[in-house]
């Protein structure tokens, strides 16, 4: 299925086959589920300059209105994932939903107003003892300081050695998150600190509940999607078919679990594209 051009592509498990076929027959019973970094938008070594790929766009446009619901779900802040991927206003993402911050922030296409928590005071006390602790590690440069509001993410991508600057971060700031009962989340040549209580799963448990929704299909790239892999493989415990998606192969964790791995973001865009005249076709 999908077009000549485009076909469907094949998941690689029984279980994620079952999933795609309950999709594909009943598609207004699905919530389609995507992250936005390396799923929606390729990685880029600056944060700031992160966007939709171009064809994601018109693909959730045309899945979306076949579908029971499309949700991002990221550790980005609401309102930049609805910015970086130019979520707001589109005919056909009428009904879309951006949960940001894990889970802990939720922006509604119908509404174009977000909804988040109160701060955790533990992110402006343990931001405060950042520079120092940067400093007494020597990292030389290229470590950045991604301000997210709720959280801050240390990233090492444009480090002189991003790994080496990982891995000498990685203890430090596990001991600040824990000193100031924040969580130590870890991703693609970044560290973040935020606070605990959500994750992806819990948003995606959360929201299929509040949707109604048979049928999950979850697409991500890194280890914060791990929590929701683990949510939709409970889901399917509970008889719910679903679809595992990989967005590239950088995070064997993963890529390992899944019942489909394609390329990067303009893989995901182009199987978005073709379930969505997969099933317009039905
Ligand atoms: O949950 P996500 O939507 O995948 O967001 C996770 C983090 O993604 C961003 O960092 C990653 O993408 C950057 C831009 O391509 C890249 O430079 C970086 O190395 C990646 O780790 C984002 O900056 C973080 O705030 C998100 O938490």
């Amino acid at each position: 299925m999908g077009s000549p051009e485009n076909p469907l592509p094949t998941p690689t498990t029984t279980t994620g086959t079952a999933g795609l076929t309950a999709l594909l027959a009943h598609p207004a019973k699905a919530v389609v589920a995507l992250d936005f970094d390396g799923t929606l938008a390729d990685i880029v070594p600056d944060p700031e300059q992160a966007r939709a790929h171009p064809r994601a766009l018109p693909a959730l446009a045309a899945l979306a209105p076949h579908v029971a619901s499309i949700v991002v779900i990221t550790g980005r802040p609401a309102e930049v994932a609805v910015r970086f991927g130019g979520f707001a206003g589109v005919p056909g993402l009428e009904r879309l939903v951006v949960l940001g911050h894990y889970g802990a922030e939720r922006w509604d296409a119908a509404t174009g107003t977000v909804t988040a928590p109160d701060p955790h005071p533990g992110v402006a006390a343990a931001r405060a003892e950042l520079p120092a602790l940067l400093d007494g590690l020597a990292l030389g440069q290229g470590t950045w300081i991604e301000e997210k509001g709720q959280a801050f993410a240390v990233h090492t991508r444009r480090a002189t050695d991003p790994q080496a600057a990982f891995d000498a971060l990685r203890t430090p700031l596990a001991g600040l998150a824990t000193r100031h009962g924040l969580v130590l989340e870890p991703g693609r040549m970044v560290l973040e600190l935020r606070p605990p209580g959500v994750d992806k799963g819990v948003a995606l448990t959360r929201y299929v509940d509040e949707s109604g929704a048979e049928t999950i299909l979850y697409a991500g790239d890194d280890l914060g999607d791990l929590p929701a892999y683990t949510a939709v493989d409970a889901l399917r415990a509970n008889g719910h078919p679903g679809l595992l998606v990989c967005s590239g192969t950088e995070v064997p964790e993963l890529s390992t679990r899944s019942d489909l791995t394609l390329p990067g973001p303009a893989a995901v865009a182009d199987f978005l594209a073709a379930l969505a005249e997969a099933v317009s076709a039905t």
